[in-house]
């Protein structure tokens, strides 16, 4: 990168006369991010030797790649990026300059969380790594303005319950738009409920009937047996998920969602413990994981073109936005229970 246009000494002549070497540009990075994130070590080495700021913090920014709005995920520090990207040499040079490996970033991952979720997946490589959130405060704004028709998911069980606040459009729009992840081409990550929401959510659902939810799953609830909790989900997709799709994945403004499908898959030993790998019946779909505290049972996909596989640990709290197209499956579950929501979405005629 740099590199290319300078020697080494031309390059640490220019930063210093403009004082850029711990400076945050445009795009929420150091100078050190960068050459994290392009795997360059020895741009690493010579940022450190002349004075970067090991440390240095990514701020939330917005950018563009392929014309979907990113930005870079703040409070990133260098070996936030440097295990995300799998490069093993930075990561090793980093922590023996002193590294501090116990930095939260904005999605309260310590570096070392980050290489955990990703340490069964050693194809997984640095093309892919650049997390990203969004933040669409005047689109919030607009739904925050049209959110006339809460009152109508409001009923005595769910007030009681405390699943009104979880499907409230101020409450998921709060969360949805304020935090966004790439994972890989077409896989996002999205927060859409607190851990409160969730604890309710999953003891209003866990005394409802069981049953087969869809042909691969054999535990569960389908939605369209309780009417209520599908409307709560309607509200979201119609006031929520919908606008913020035509925003992601750049659709027409007039697209309208529906919900072909909706459910809530439990794994359990015992039970259901894996899912085989297959593609949803859905244009986009909505995994959103509940609880309760399980391990195993990560998420993987198939990236588009390489195939490459990315496994992802669900968090709970947290939902999987994907294209049905995407080829993915579970891992087994190794012990616990997990819960998730899930919702396949299609375009209306
Ligand atoms: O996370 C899961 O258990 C279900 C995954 C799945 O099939 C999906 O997201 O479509
Ligand atoms: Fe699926």
């Amino acid at each position: 990168m740099y590199s290319d246009d300078f020697n080494d000494a031309e390059f640490i002549k220019f930063i210093k006369e403009r004082e850029i070497i711990n400076s945050n540009g445009s795009d929420g990075c150091c100078l050190l991010h960068h050459a994290v994130i392009n795997d360059d070590l020895n741009i690493v080495k010579l940022l450190i030797s002349n004075g970067a700021n090991i440390e240095c913090l990514t701020m939330d920014k917005i950018y563009y790649v392929a014309n979907i709005k990113l930005c870079i995920l703040g409070n990133q520090t260098p070996l936030h990026l440097a295990i995300f990207n799998r490069n093993v040499e930075i990561t090793e040079y980093l922590i023996k300059n002193g590294a501090n490996q116990n930095v939260k970033d904005n999605n309260n991952n310590t570096p070392d969380e980050l290489s955990s979720i990703k340490k069964n997946d050693q194809a997984y490589n640095a093309a892919i790594t650049k997390v990203v959130t969004r933040n669409i405060t005047t689109a919030q704004q607009t739904h925050d303005k049209n959110d006339k028709s809460n009152n109508q998911i409001i009923s005595c069980n769910m007030l009681e319950s405390g699943l009104s606040n979880a499907f409230s459009t101020k409450n998921l729009s709060e969360n949805i738009f304020n935090s966004c992840s790439l994972l890989i081409k077409g896989v996002y990550s999205i927060k859409c409920f607190s851990t409160e929401d969730c604890n309710n959510i999953i003891n209003y659902v866990q005394i409802l009937n069981c049953s087969a939810p869809n042909t691969m799953n054999n535990y569960g609830i389908r939605l369209s047996d309780n009417p209520e909790l599908k409307l709560a989900v309607t509200h979201m997709i119609d006031n929520v998920i919908n606008k913020f799709c035509i925003d992601l994945f750049q659709l027409a403004n007039d697209t309208k969602f529906e919900i072909s499908h909706s459910f809530i898959i439990k794994y359990k030993l015992g039970e259901d413990i894996e899912l085989k790998e297959h593609q949803d019946d859905s244009f986009i779909t909505l995994n959103i994981c509940l609880g309760k505290q399980f391990t195993g049972s990560q998420l993987y996909f198939y990236e588009e073109n390489t195939m490459r596989k990315y496994t992802h640990m669900h968090n709970v709290g947290y939902g999987i936005l994907h294209f049905g197209n995407v080829i993915h499956g579970v891992e087994p579950l190794t012990d616990g229970e997990r819960w998730n929501l899930v919702l396949w979405l299609k375009c209306k005629a």
